[in-house]
Order: structure tokens, then C-alpha cells, then sequence
């Protein structure tokens, strides 16, 4: 079997909340990304889910244990040639795609600033070229292209961050609650474009989601993160359907799906932590 694209091992994470009170939001986590595939991240808010997938691109420092990319271990840094060198291999995708976008500027100028950053080979010209074929391959147009973020749908903003993400031609994307806020129909149509794109330059992905049909949609493997530690993994049909421990089950029983009906109390319990 291949060796894993990412390797986490024993990563801890405590925030000081004040007052003497501490939160452990990775707590002796350990887990792997098979190159090319999807490994989703579940777990109700405030699991350490986000912070995973921070410490992994480098926007957080882990206390202790280790993140390997490509088999090289990535160390905390501010050094520009070392972040650049890490965008290369890893890109994220945010729940909000306005973040790296600027309300003045036509969209393509993000892409078009990924570019200068990763393919100093090309010239304005060329950059143009790469920005519109990039588009394209997130089903965009020119038009698109030129438009300010304000004249963009939700789904379209999103499908240029993909493209923003893709411009620095990483081999690894990260997706904190990439779809999540979208319409049903337009998060089906951009897990659709994910997985084309995953399977046309092998990409693999780390997605962190709290929402389990997405997980059945795109992932193969999952893990479940409950107050910072992983308490259950395998594949996504291992988990979802054969699921072990009590605390997924009621994760399973308390996700909307067609025909569901709330179960009173179930979503206080999950909350609350009590009886699992
Ligand atoms: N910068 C920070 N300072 C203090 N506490 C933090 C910080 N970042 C995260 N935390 C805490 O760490 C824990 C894990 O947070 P994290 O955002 O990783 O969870 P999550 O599963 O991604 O939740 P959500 O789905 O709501 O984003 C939470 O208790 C959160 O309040």
C-alpha cells in the first residue's frame, strides 16, 4: 500500500480560555490521508475539527506530535519560502470563499495573485491565459472572470476559491465546510465538480465537515472527532453503516435526512455529552 500524502501523529493542541481554563482541542490525534482519496472529518461544533485542518496547512501550531506531507515532516514557520513551499502541497478551501476575495477587484485577480506566488515561468499574459483556463475547469467563464465577488451566486464564489486553490497546483486540498452553505442542488453540483477534479489531477482532500450525506457523497474513509480526540475511523461505510461507538450512532440518528423526523432531546444529549 502507498504511503500516506498525509501523516498526523499524536498532534495535542490546548487554548488558553482565561481564568486558569483550558480547552483541548486536539487531544493525541492521529490519523492518515491515502494519496488520492477523501478523508472526511466529522463531529459536532467545537470537536477540534477546524484546528485539525489548521495545524495541518500550518495556520496553527500544534503544541506537540507531528504533521508529515509527502512524507516530509512540516514544521511550524513564518518563513515565506517554507509557507510557499507548503502551498504548493496543500491548499484550503473555506466555508466562506469571500474571505480571499476583494470586494473592489474582479475575481480573477485572486487567481491571478496565486499565480505570481507559484508560476513565476509565466508572464501577464500567460497568466491570463492560465486564469480563464482555470475557470473553465471549475465550469466558469470569463465573464465570471471579470465580475466583482458582489455579482457572484454563493456556489460561483465558491467554485472560484476551488479554482484559487487549484492554481498553485497542490496535490492535497483541505475543505473546512467547503459546502456547506450552500443550497442543497448547488453543494451537490460542486461535490460533483470536487470529485471530477480529485480524479483528474489525483488530488487528495481532507474534508472537515459536520454533515454526513456530503461524507457518503465524496469521502472513502472517515474519522470521528469528539472534544479534540478521534474516537472512531474506517472506512466511510464501516463507520456510517456498522458504526461502533454510541457517541457515532447518535451523530447518524441526529442528522436531517429525507423523512426525518427530530428526535426530541437526542440533539441535548449529543450536546450535552451525557449518556454516550
Ligand atoms: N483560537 C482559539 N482560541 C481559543 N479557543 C479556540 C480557538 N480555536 C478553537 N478553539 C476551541 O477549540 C475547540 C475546537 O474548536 P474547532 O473550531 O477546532 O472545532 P470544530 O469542530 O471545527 O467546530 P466548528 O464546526 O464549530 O467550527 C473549541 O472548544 C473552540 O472553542
Amino acid at each position: 500500500m502507498s504511503e500516506p500524502i498525509i501523516q498526523v501523529e499524536h498532534l495535542k493542541r490546548t487554548f488558553k480560555l482565561g481564568r486558569g481554563a483550558s480547552v483541548a482541542a486536539l487531544d493525541d490525534v492521529t490519523c492518515e490521508l491515502r494519496p488520492g482519496t477523501c478523508l472526511a472529518v466529522v463531529g459536532e461544533s467545537g470537536s477540534g475539527k477546524s484546528t485539525l485542518a489548521r495545524v495541518v496547512v500550518g495556520l496553527e501550531r500544534a503544541d506537540s506530535g507531528s504533521v508529515r506531507i509527502a512524507g516530509t515532516e512540516v514544521k511550524p514557520t513564518t518563513a515565506r519560502s517554507a509557507l510557499r513551499e507548503r502551498a504548493k502541497l496543500v491548499q484550503m478551501v473555506f466555508q466562506d470563499p469571500q474571505g480571499s476575495l476583494n470586494r473592489s477587484l474582479p475575481v480573477s485577480a485572486t487567481i491571478d495573485e496565486m499565480l505570481r506566488a507559484h508560476r513565476p515561468d509565466l508572464d501577464r499574459a500567460g497568466r491570463r491565459a492560465r486564469v480563464l483556463e482555470l475557470f473553465d475547469e471549475v465550469g466558469l467563464t470569463e465573464r465570471h472572470a471579470d465580475a466583482k465577488p458582489g455579482a457572484l451566486s454563493g456556489g460561483q464564489k465558491q467554485r472560484v476559491a476551488i479554482a484559487r486553490a487549484l492554481a498553485a497546483e497542490p496535490k492535497i486540498i483541505v475543505l473546512d465546510e467547503a459546502v456547506s452553505a450552500l443550497d442543497v442542488s448547488v453543494q451537490a453540483q460542486v461535490l460533483d465538480l470536487l470529485k471530477r477534479l480529485r480524479a483528474e489531477h489525483g488530488l487528495s482532500y481532507l474534508f472537515i465537515t459536520h454533515d454526513l450525506s456530503v461524507v457518503r457523497d465524496i469521502a472513502d474513509d472517515v474519522v470521528v472527532m469528539r472534544t479534540g480526540r478521534i474516537i472512531e475511523r474506517g472506512t466511510v461505510s464501516d463507520v456510517l453503516d456498522r458504526p461502533q461507538e454510541p457517541y457515532t450512532r447518535l451523530l447518524i440518528a441526529s442528522a436531517p435526512r429525507p423523512g426525518w423526523k427530530p428526535q426530541r432531546g437526542l440533539r441535548d444529549t449529543l450536546l450535552g455529552g451525557a449518556a454516550v
